[in-house]
């Protein structure tokens, strides 16, 4: 039995459908914004690690991009570091949405994340099922027994990352699977990723939010130059300069709109919350640039690092 008084940590990876609420559970166990959150399914493409503190465990998360088909050379790049991230986590959060259609979750998906995923790791795995909160208790309860029944993971539990409950159970059922006594991080850091990192994935909300269509899935974001300067002269903002990368002509006309008030509008809207993330005022400049089919071709996909 492990001891549940000493100090654990360690890596859980979470794993599951798009749109399960992967990034929307992440920012809530940090308590801060760090993957982006939208509406829309395959927002997420790189792996964002957040860890997480108590005086009782630290737990590096790993978040992966939602497993679907291969269609597309991006999918298929998005699968290997799914795959990779299973294999480098202590233990595994299988995160299933709930639903109300004709079944209370995705079963059918659920037998493919066991049987082409998570099986062949040997990996504890907790389930939990995300979104409970549309669910009432009697749904709840036979939808954890059936994932019990037919999956048998370590623990079954019912989350709702959107309002926060559930949590700390699920905290508590990682904690026996980590396997370090101490620490690996000091307990002020949230992420280990850069800031230029998040600032990317803030634009890239953006251009989520506020076009439809193709557009959000052809774009990509490159920070081009990241100035900081504030701090040592606070007279001075810092100066991000960002490419917004799309595959044709008319998804550049779009992004940028009439007289370039669309653009516009995205700049104001990434660097509001920009600069709340850095906490320190920014001058932001964006440029849309065209690479053909850049989403197709594997040496482009790899200089923005996919
Ligand atoms: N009702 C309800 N909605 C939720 C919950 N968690 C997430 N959502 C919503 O589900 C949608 C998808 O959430 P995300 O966190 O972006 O999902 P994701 O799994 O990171 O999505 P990908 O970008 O496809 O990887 C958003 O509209 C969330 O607000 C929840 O517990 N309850």
């Amino acid at each position: 039995m492990p001891n549940k008084t000493a100090f654990a940590c360690g890596y859980a990876a979470i794993v599951g459908p798009p749109n399960a609420g992967k990034s929307t559970l992440l920012n809530k166990l940090l308590n801060h914004k760090l993957s982006i959150v939208t509406p829309k399914p395959q927002t997420t493409r790189k792996k964002i690690t957040g860890i997480y503190h108590n005086d009782r465990c630290q737990i590096i998360f790993l978040d992966t991009p939602g497993i679907m088909d291969p269609i597309q050379k991006l999918h298929e790049s998005m699968l290997k570091t799914t795959r990779t991230t299973l294999n480098e986590a202590d233990v595994i959060i299988a995160l299933i949405p709930a639903s109300k259609r004709t079944e209370l979750f995705d079963r059918t998906f659920t037998n493919m994340l066991f049987e082409k995923w998570l099986d062949e790791t040997k990996k504890p795995v907790i389930m939990a099922l995300n979104k409970a909160d549309i669910l009432n208790e009697k749904e709840r309860k036979d939808a954890l027994r059936i994932i019990q029944d037919h999956w048998q993971p370590r623990k079954a539990l019912a989350v709702s990352a959107l309002h926060g409950t559930g949590i700390d159970a699920l905290v508590d059922s990682l904690q026996p699977f980590l396997p370090l006594d101490t620490p690996l991080y000091p307990d002020d850091i949230l992420s280990t990723a850069p800031e230029r990192f998040f600032v990317s994935e803030i634009i890239r909300e953006k251009v989520f939010l506020q076009y439809g269509q193709e557009i959000p899935y052809a774009t990509e974001v490159v920070i081009d130059e990241f100035k900081e300067q504030h701090e040592n002269n606070p007279s001075k903002k810092d100066v991000i300069r960002s490419s917004i990368i799309v595959e044709r002509d008319s998804q550049k006309h779009i992004l940028i709109g009439k007289k370039g008030a669309a653009l516009k509008k995205l700049g104001m809207a990434a660097r509001k919350d920009i600069e709340e993330l850095l906490g320190r005022p920014v001058f932001l400049e964006l440029f849309v640039k065209v690479r053909p089919d850049w989403r197709k071709k594997k040496s482009m996909l790899k200089s923005y690092g996919y």
